[in-house]
């Protein structure tokens, strides 16, 4: 049975919902401390003060304290900003020289030289803020590389400091392709843990590796969803470090996320210009029209729309899914993907939008209301990923009635129950295909559209199958809290 000791939380992330964001990261690092802050336990979170942080600020009551960190031969001096997320306490770091810029990770087109430093230097200042807060966690919970240090920092040269004596961690994998990997040498104060470092941690030509640094030393490691836990096991799924997962199997599990249903809930989203649920889908028709009229398409409520909302990275399955389209386009479709990120996924977009302009609507950005505008307005949604975590916005298009076209890849697999290959719909919620190949995709486009257009009944039984369906977070964070009492020392 699990404890009910309430538990002392340090969560770290490089971006938050309602404060800065890149993409699923951050929807996380609002949801799930504030689902463990309603089971009861005291949850903090770290992040950079970014630009955009500051704009918030300017709503908040907020602390406001100086600390100065000593890191090889360099002092840093900053300033610690507290600003609340709901009921949790955000305690935000601001050293401008290394936050102060537009871009959370790049320039737009190039990631900053000195992101190695940049969150290095943020980890070793999360771990001081908690001692300034004489906040002594019980977990310190970990997100993806950029805050990876911290476990092999407290491992390593804080071993000894009776602060953290009881203090366990905890490195959520939400994206394992991306590790942090630096020359050693652009870490101006690398020399202070060095000794501490081994070829495990790092690459050929003198590179250091975060991602490994902190699997090697976080107490236990969790990925997304289930199934991206198993297919990190594999050759295939492993992102080249298979053998450290299997070193660190023992410890490794996978927690699906939850959906944040205060912000995704078509019948509540105040984004939208008409409301509806699953027990009346009237609502949607008028966002369809609206989303149209929006991206200067033709208002034809009888055309399906195909819409999707992503990062444009060879993540998301972009490879399948521009030669899958230029061959569904010359059907009677309309498609609206919003994205931002790689240019010439942007390019190839574009290119593809020049030719089928009554069609193909490609807007360039990041912009939460049309996100919202998109989950409501399409009829299906599209996320062929190559590999996929977890995945929010197929539950966000689930939770919108809008069902999803999906690889069975990871959280996907975890989330979207298929269409059987006969048509039958049952207890379907989506699409689901397997080879990543573009004419796996577009047969299954094709099977989407005949649905569309010659069972109106059965593609309402798919949406509102979808709509039923829950992956609330209060699951999500009592899977967490079970995880960090396995962690916990015995009392003493
Ligand atoms: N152009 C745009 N405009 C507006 N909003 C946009 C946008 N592009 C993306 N978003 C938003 O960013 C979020 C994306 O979340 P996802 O989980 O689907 O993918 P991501 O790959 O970023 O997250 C990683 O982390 C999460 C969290 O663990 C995992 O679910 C996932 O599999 C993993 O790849 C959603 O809230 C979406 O609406």
């Amino acid at each position: 049975m699990v404890s009910d000791r309430k538990l002392k939380i340090l969560f770290l992330a490089t971006e938050v919902e309602d404060l800065a964001k890149t993409g699923g990261l951050a929807d996380v690092a609002k949801a799930l401390p504030q689902a463990l802050t309603r089971l009861g336990h005291d949850v903090r979170i770290v992040c950079p003060f970014y630009p955009q942080v500051q704009e918030r600020l300017k709503e908040d009551n907020h602390l406001h304290s100086e600390l100065s960190l000593q890191l090889g031969n360099l002092q840093y001096l900053y300033n610690i900003h507290q600003l609340h997320l709901g009921d949790v306490p955000v305690y935000s770091v601001d050293y401008p020289p290394y936050f102060s810029r537009q871009g959370l990770y790049d320039n737009g087109y190039h990631a900053y030289q000195d992101n190695g430093e940049r969150f290095a230097f943020f980890s070793m200042a999360a771990l001081q803020i908690t001692q300034s807060l004489d906040f002594a966690p019980d977990i310190i919970h970990c997100n993806d590389w950029h805050t990876a240090m911290a476990p092999f920092f407290l491992r390593n040269e804080l071993a000894d400091n009776q602060f953290f004596y009881r203090t366990r961690t905890l490195l959520t994998l939400h994206n394992a392709a991306y590790q942090g990997v630096f020359d050693l040498d652009s870490i101006p104060f690398h020399q202070r843990f060095i000794s501490a470092l081994s070829s495990d941690h790092m690459e050929q030509g003198n590179k250091i590796n975060f991602l490994k640094c902190g699997l090697l030393t976080a107490d236990k490691i969790n990925a997304v969803s289930p199934s991206y836990a198993a297919e990190l096991l594999t050759p295939l799924g492993s992102h080249h470090i298979l053998s450290l997962f299997q070193h660190r199997h023992r410890d490794f599990s996978g927690i699906l996320n939850g959906c944040n249903y205060d912000d995704w809930n078509p019948a509540t989203d105040p984004l939208l210009p008409k409301a509806y649920d699953q027990h009346n889908l009237a609502g949607k028709a008028e966002c369809k029209a609206h989303l149209q009229q929006y991206v200067g398409l033709p208002e034809q409520a009888d055309t399906p729309l195909f819409g999707m909302v992503s990062r444009l990275t060879g993540q998301k399955g972009f490879h399948l899914l521009l030669p899958a389209l230029q061959r569904f386009l010359e059907q009677n479709v309309q498609v609206v993907i919003i994205g931002s990120g790689e240019q010439e996924l942007a390019d190839n977009l574009r290119a593809l939008e020049a030719q089928y302009p009554d069609k193909l609507i490609f807007r360039e950005g990041y912009t939460s209301k049309i996100a919202h505008w998109v989950q409501a307005g399409a009829d299906y949604f599209l996320m062929p990923s190559l590999f996929e975590p977890c995945g929010l916005t197929q539950m966000y298009s689930l939770a919108y009635g809008t069902p999803p076209i999906v690889r069975g890849v990871g959280g996907l697999k975890d989330t979207v129950k298929p269409v059987k290959p006969n048509g039958s719909i049952d207890d379907a919620t989506g699409f689901v295909f397997s080879h990543p190949e573009p004419d796996a995709l577009l047969d299954l486009l094709m099977q989407a559209l005949t649905l569309f257009n010659d069972a109106p009944e059965a593609f309402k039984q798919l949406q509102q199958n979808g709509m039923a369906y829950r992956f609330c977070w209060e699951e999500t964070a009592k899977n967490y809290v079970s995880l960090y009492h396995e962690m916990l020392l015995p009392a003493a």
